[in-house]
C-alpha cells in the first residue's frame, strides 16, 4: 500500500481511538469531565505530531495529513450547527464548570453550539500547523505545543494549585499561568527533540523556547474565552517569525 495512504489511515485510526480511549477512561474511571476533556486537549496535538514522520516527502503529504483534523473540524461544525446529532461529542467537548471559586461558574454551557468556537478553533489550529508548517517548522511544532501543553496545563494548574487570582483577569490564577508556561515549555522541548533527533529541524535555543512559553502563558492569561485556541497559536506564529524560526 502507498506509504502516505497507510500513514493517513494510521493517523485517522489514532484520532478515533484516542478519543474513544479517553471517553472510556472518563466513564469507567469516574474521572471528572473537565479532566477527561483536558486529557483530550493535551494529548491530541502531540499524538497528531507523532504521526508526521510516517508521511513521505511528497508536497501533498502535509495536506493529506491535515485532512484528519479538517474532517474532525467539519464534524464539530456539523454537530454544532445541528446538521447532525452527536450528544457524546457534545458531552466530551463541553462541561459545566464546577469550581466553586470561579466567579462565573457557567463557563461551559453543555450546548452543541459550544462546539462552534473552542473545538472548531482547536481543530483549525491543527489543520494550519500541518498544512502551513509541517515537520520542518519549529514554529508549527511550538504553536501546537503551546495550545495543547500550555492551554491544557493552565486549567489543571488552576484547579490543583493554591488560588492566587491574576490582577488583570480575576477568573485566572498565577498557578494556572505558571503551569501554562511550564506545560508549553516541556512539551515543546520534547517534541522539538523528537523532530530534531529525526533530522527534520534545528532545535531553537532553550532561551528562545522559554520566551515562547512565557509569551504563550501571557496570551493564555487574557480574558479571551474560547478564542484562546486561535490566539495562542497565532501569538507563537508571530513570535516564531520575529525569532527567525521557520
Ligand atoms: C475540548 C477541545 C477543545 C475545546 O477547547 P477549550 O474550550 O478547552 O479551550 C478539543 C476537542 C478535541 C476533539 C474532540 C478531537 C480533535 C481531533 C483532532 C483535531 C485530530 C487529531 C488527530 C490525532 C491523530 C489525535
Ligand atoms: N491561567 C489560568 C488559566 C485557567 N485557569 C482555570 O481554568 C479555568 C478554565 O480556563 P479557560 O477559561 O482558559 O478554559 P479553556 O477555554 O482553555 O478550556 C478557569 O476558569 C480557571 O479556573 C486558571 O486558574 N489560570
Amino acid at each position: 500500500m502507498n506509504r502516505d495512504l497507510l500513514a493517513w489511515l494510521c493517523t485517522a485510526f489514532l484520532a478515533v481511538g484516542y478519543l474513544h480511549l479517553c471517553r472510556l477512561i472518563g466513564s469507567r474511571g469516574g474521572l471528572p469531565r473537565y479532566l477527561t476533556r483536558k486529557i483530550i486537549h493535551i494529548g491530541t496535538g502531540p499524538i497528531f505530531m507523532l504521526c508526521w514522520p510516517m508521511y513521505s516527502e511528497s508536497h501533498w503529504s502535509s495536506v493529506l495529513c491535515s485532512s484528519v483534523p479538517a474532517l474532525a473540524t467539519l464534524q464539530f461544525l456539523a454537530v454544532g450547527s445541528g446538521w447532525i446529532s452527536d450528544p457524546k461529542l457534545v458531552a466530551t467537548s463541553s462541561v459545566w464548570c464546577t469550581d466553586p471559586n470561579v466567579p462565573n461558574p457557567v463557563q461551559r454551557t453543555g450546548l452543541r453550539q459550544e462546539l462552534l468556537t473552542g473545538p472548531v478553533l482547536y481543530g483549525l489550529a491543527h489543520v494550519a500547523a500541518a498544512a502551513l508548517g509541517w515537520r520542518r517548522s519549529p514554529t508549527a511544532v511550538v504553536a501546537l505545543c503551546a495550545l495543547c501543553g500550555g492551554d491544557g496545563a493552565a486549567e489543571l494548574g488552576g484547579h490543583w494549585l493554591p488560588r492566587v487570582a491574576l490582577p488583570w483577569n480575576r477568573q485566572k490564577t498565577l498557578g494556572g499561568s505558571i503551569s501554562a508556561a511550564g506545560g508549553a515549555f516541556l512539551l515543546s522541548s520534547a517534541m522539538l527533540s523528537f523532530f530534531g533527533g529525526l533530522g527534520f529541524l534545528y532545535r531553537p535555543s532553550p532561551k528562545l523556547l522559554l520566551g515562547a512559553a512565557l509569551a504563550a502563558a501571557g496570551v493564555e492569561s487574557l480574558p479571551l474565552g474560547a478564542w484562546d485556541n486561535a490566539a495562542l497559536p497565532l501569538a507563537i506564529w508571530v513570535y516564531g517569525v520575529a525569532a527567525g524560526w521557520q
